[in-house]
């Protein structure tokens, strides 16, 4: 990390809006270092999660030593059950992606949640140069597809998500990292993310704070709530829309399930 070139802005201190954009960015920078080394495959994804999870708990020790913790990179500190601040992130998300230069589809999350709600979020794409975040909520651009496009992983996309776009004639845009695909609906890139089949909180905690501050609409995929900061850390499935959208693929869901 270069502080010279990379300045704290005041707010880092007293706004968690700012310390998470601030943070997401630093351990950005450290990955785009990390990918120019030369590194490949396995040490490149490798060196990748301890390099940003260093930098993001370095940060996190500095500047909110009472907070608790819940990182993909990290072993799980319990204490955060009873804790009322808990940051969760996740250094590297789209690990896979990372390391197959020139991708653009991998990200850094880093989301704050207090007492039930998650209260702040960052997702930086650092191979955009481009954080999303709850410090300036993205305004989404009106829909310029008539025709639904609906997000999916790019190597473990759910079945039932291409018999929904059979019904309903929409197109399946597969890439990685869970950040990037909701980001892709924020940016009017797709319509809808729709997952099943295992994620964990870090996955999507950051995203979805940024989605919702964009006045997306985001659940688990039978319209249920998503919650945070339990103890079993996964949270297998979700849906991140355009609300206009919401009925029509969790009725999918309540009709046909996720099989
Ligand atoms: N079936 C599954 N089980 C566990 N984790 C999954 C999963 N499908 C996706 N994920 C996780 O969700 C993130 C986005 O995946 P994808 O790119 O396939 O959509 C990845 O995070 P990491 O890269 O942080 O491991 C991946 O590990
Ligand atoms: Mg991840």
């Amino acid at each position: 990390m270069n502080s010279e070139q990379s300045p704290m802005p005041e707010a880092v201190t007293t706004d968690d809006h700012a310390f998470a954009v601030w943070a997401a960015e630093q351990a950005g920078a450290r990955l785009l270092e990390v990918r120019a080394q030369g590194l490949e495959g396995r040490a490149l994804k490798d060196a990748g999660d301890a390099a940003a999870q260093e930098v993001l708990a370095a940060l996190l020790a500095e500047h909110r030593p009472d907070d608790r913790v819940l990182s993909e990179e990290a072993v799980d500190d319990k204490a955060r059950l009873s804790a009322s601040r808990v940051w969760i992130i996740d250094p590297l998300d789209g690990t896979r992606e990372f390391s197959e230069p020139p991708r653009e589809d991998w990200a850094v999350h880093v989301a704050l949640w207090v007492d039930g709600v998650l209260v702040a979020g960052a997702v930086a794409q650092p191979a955009l140069g481009e954080t999303f975040s709850t410090l300036n909520p993205v305004v989404v651009p009106p829909r310029t597809s008539e025709k639904v496009r609906i997000a999916v992983s790019r190597s473990r996309p759910p079945a039932f998500v291409e018999k929904l776009a059979a019904e309903i004639d929409a197109e399946l845009v597969p890439m990685g990292s869970a950040g990037v695909k909701v980001m892709a609906v924020v940016r009017d890139v797709a319509d809808a993310y729709v997952h099943a089949g295992g994620q964990y909180e870090w996955d999507n905690a950051a995203p979805v704070a940024v989605a919702r501050a964009a006045g997306l609409l985001c659940s688990r995929v039978d319209g249920s709530e998503l919650v945070y900061n339990k103890d079993d850390v996964q949270l297998p499935d979700l849906i991140v829309c355009r609300p206009e959208l919401a009925e029509t693929i969790v009725g999918f869901v309540r009709r046909h399930g996720i099989d």
